[in-house]
């Protein structure tokens, strides 16, 4: 057996102590910098800042008007107005105006009466010191005006430069190489080979350690080998601080770098008891960290965030503040198993007044889920799995105050959802969409149960007008709702140009060779093709790829042009994106559900505009056509049609 197959599982230490672990495993001595002011901004002091000057450096006058003495104006009173001689009893001054010699008072130009060209009159007594910035009001010579370990903000380069500082003493950033491994890489733009992958953890990495303080030093893809593996770690500690490497932490043959780390230093752990993330390695060359992560992109940033961003925190001495977390309640049942703290990526809509969670795909390997994510969910290793309806607390990945603004679609997707979630943007409206593609069955359940603010659904043939409506009444059957409807789309059976199977309909499913590629159960294009299976007899189990479920008409294309499925179901739009022949088989509408209380809402009025909009009705009319279209970019920034807001009509 190959050495490289006996390797062991990786270990499982709480994610807790593995950081407590890597925090007692360096000490580390940061040199100071001094640097502009002006660069400072996100830089960390290195000790306390005192001025150096004051400011103001004089006693300077705080508004227009005129310098007096306040003791020779104390006669003035509205029955005897009290004249003023310029250059004698008053001096004219405007804000930021040294004081003029002699004067302890500035009177504001608005209680002066001119009389004429050196005369003015006053009619109360000028209070001492009244409307005067005296010496160091703001900044005071020695003063303090920073402690040591100090996050730098825009605003503490005003008080700085106030302070006759012009350059600040700062931690040096740590230096840490980024090296991505693996033979499969290649770098972003080129024209993929087969079994290639861009990429891309690097960027993502250099981008976050950038964002949390570090200088990240991208050293370039190296090759599955663990002497060029060797070489480019020992090279890093020359020059860098700590080194991250990514992939290749795992047990695969290739992983080699523990193996690698070992020979060179110590391993200080291998493995921890989360999912994603688990196969980390924390590593020490030459006294400096290097850490191991995960080659799944998912798995990669979680961990970067757990073990180096405390570690850079503690070496500028700052504390990140936590992410704000929020009470959600879970739309579906959450496996996870005891014995490992799972991370759960979640979309979050502000429902009826509550926080709703919907989780998104589980895969390490799903960025998509990852950068559309709203939430994350941490269920504690003794937890096990969640069930539909309970509350748990979400850490936030985006503002609260987005997610209050975001109607919420589940169900059945088309371009055209697409197409508004643009339209909302370029329109400046103060609402955004979001899309939850889970199948129009799923989306009317959830619908139902006030899991979303509306449900997109495509459940039937545009022939049978009363189709969606009798699917509304039985899912939701005691709430008032809208359809409106985005487009009436062809659908029909996607296969490879030139229809290289000869397939020519549901007949052709069972028996003759032809793969299927299926969509998920609750999704409307599956309970059509059941219904056609059901109409000619045929036993799904005798269909060839009935059970590989993708979970979107993309998906469903990808597999067809991949030429890992002969057939599948789809719109003319998917069809014409990806080059593939199209069999029509109806023309069925794709209708928006919306509850009245959501119709007669501020966002929901803004959204049926938006449906209503020439610009929407375009693109749709291309849409239905099978013509994809982008957004309509460069349209007129029209305010006047959300101010207007008119309401639905009722369908
Ligand atoms: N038999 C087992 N197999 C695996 C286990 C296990 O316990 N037993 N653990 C799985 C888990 S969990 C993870 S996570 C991965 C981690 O594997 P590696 O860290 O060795 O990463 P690779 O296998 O090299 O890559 C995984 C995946 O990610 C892609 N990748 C890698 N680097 C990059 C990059 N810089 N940019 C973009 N994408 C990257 C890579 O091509 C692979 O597709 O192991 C499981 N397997
Ligand atoms: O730990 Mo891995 O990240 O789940 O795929």
């Amino acid at each position: 057996m190959d050495d490289s197959l006996r390797k062991r599982a990786v270990g499982n230490m709480s994610l807790a102590a593995a950081q407590e672990r890597l925090m007692l495993s360096f000490r580390f001595s940061p040199e100071t910098e001094r640097i502009p002011v002006p660069k400072a901004r996100d830089r960390v002091t290195a000790e306390p800042v005192y001025a150096r000057q004051s400011m103001p450096s004089f006693p300077a006058s705080a508004m227009d008007g005129i310098a007096v003495r306040a003791e020779r104006t104390r006669t003035a009173c509205p029955d005897r107005p009290l004249r003023l001689t310029e250059g004698v009893d008053y001096h004219p001054v405007n804000t930021g105006d040294p004081l003029p010699k002699g004067t302890d008072a500035v009177i504001m130009i608005e209680r002066v009466r001119r009389i004429d060209e050196r005369t003015v009159e006053i009619r109360e007594p000028a209070v001492p010191w009244k409307h005067v910035r005296s010496v160091g009001e703001d900044v005071v010579r020695g003063e303090m005006i920073l402690p040591a370990h100090h996050h730098i903000r825009p605003v503490d380069l005003g008080v700085l430069l106030a302070g006759g500082v012009t350059e600040v003493p700062v931690v040096a950033k740590p230096r840490v190489a980024i090296l991505p491994t693996g033979s499969e890489l290649v770098p972003p733009g080129k024209a993929l080979e087969r079994g290639e992958i861009i990429e891309f953890n690097g960027t993502v990495f250099s981008s976050y350690l950038e964002e949390w303080g570090a200088d990240p030093d991208y050293r370039g893809i190296v090759g599955d080998d663990p002497e060029l593996l060797r070489r480019a770690i020992l090279d890093a500690v020359e020059t860098c601080d700590w080194v991250v490497v990514n992939a290749g932490s795992s047990v695969g043959s290739e992983d080699y770098t523990r193996d690698v780390v070992q020979d060179l230093g110590e391993v200080i752990l291998h493995g921890v008891a989360t999912s994603p993330g688990s196969p980390v390695l924390l590593g020490k060359v030459r006294n400096k960290p290097v850490i191991g992560l995960p080659g799944y992109p998912v798995a990669a940033y979680l961990a970067l965030e757990w073990f180096v961003r405390p570690l850079i925190d503690y070496w500028f001495g700052v504390k990140a503040s936590p992410r704000p977390r929020l009470q959600v309640r879970l739309e579906e049942d959450v496996k996870s198993k005891e014995g490992r703290e799972h991370f759960v990526r979640v979309s979050i809509g502000r429902i009826g007044g509550r926080y709703v969670a919907r989780p998104l795909p589980r895969g390490a390997g799903s960025t998509m889920s990852l950068a559309r994510a709203d939430g994350l969910l941490r269920i504690p290793s003794r937890h096990g799995p969640i069930k539909a309806g309970e509350e748990m607390e979400a850490e936030l990945l985006r503002p609260k105050e987005q997610i209050d603004r975001t109607l919420w679609v589940a169900g059945g997707h088309d371009p055209a959802l697409d197409l508004l979630v643009n339209l909302l943007r370029e329109d400046r409206s103060p609402f955004s969409l979001s899309v939850a593609g889970i199948g129009s069955i799923r989306g009317l359940r959830s619908l139902g149960r006030g899991g979303c603010h509306m449900a997109a659904i495509h459940l039937g043939d545009e022939g049978d007008g009363g189709e969606h409506r009798r699917w509304v009444r039985r899912f939701i059957p005691d709430k008032e709702v809208f359809l409106l409807r985005l487009a009436v789309r062809p659908f029909g059976w996607l296969v490879a140009k030139g229809n290289p199977t000869g397939f020519s309909g549901p007949e052709d499913l069972s028996g003759s060779g032809v793969r299927l590629v299926n969509r998920q159960e609750g999704s409307g294009t599956r309970l059509f093709l059941d219904r056609l299976l059901q109409e000619k007899g045929i036993d799904p189990s005798t269909v060839d790829g009935y059970e590989r479920e993708v979970s979107s008409p993309w998906r469903v294309a990808a597999a067809v042009e991949d030429g890992s499925a002969d057939v599948g179901m789809g719109t003319l739009a998917v069809a014409r994106r990806f080059g593939l022949e199209f069999l029509p088989l109806r023309k069925e509408p794709f209708d928006l559900v919306i509850p009245l209380e959501v119709a007669e809402s501020e966002a929901g009025k803004m959204l049926m505009d938006t449906v209503r909009s020439d610009a929407f009705r375009a693109a749709a009319a291309s849409l239905e056509r099978g013509d994809f279209v982008g957004p309509a970019n460069g349209r007129a920034y029209n305010t006047d049609r959300f101010r207007k807001g008119r309401s639905g009509k009722r369908s």
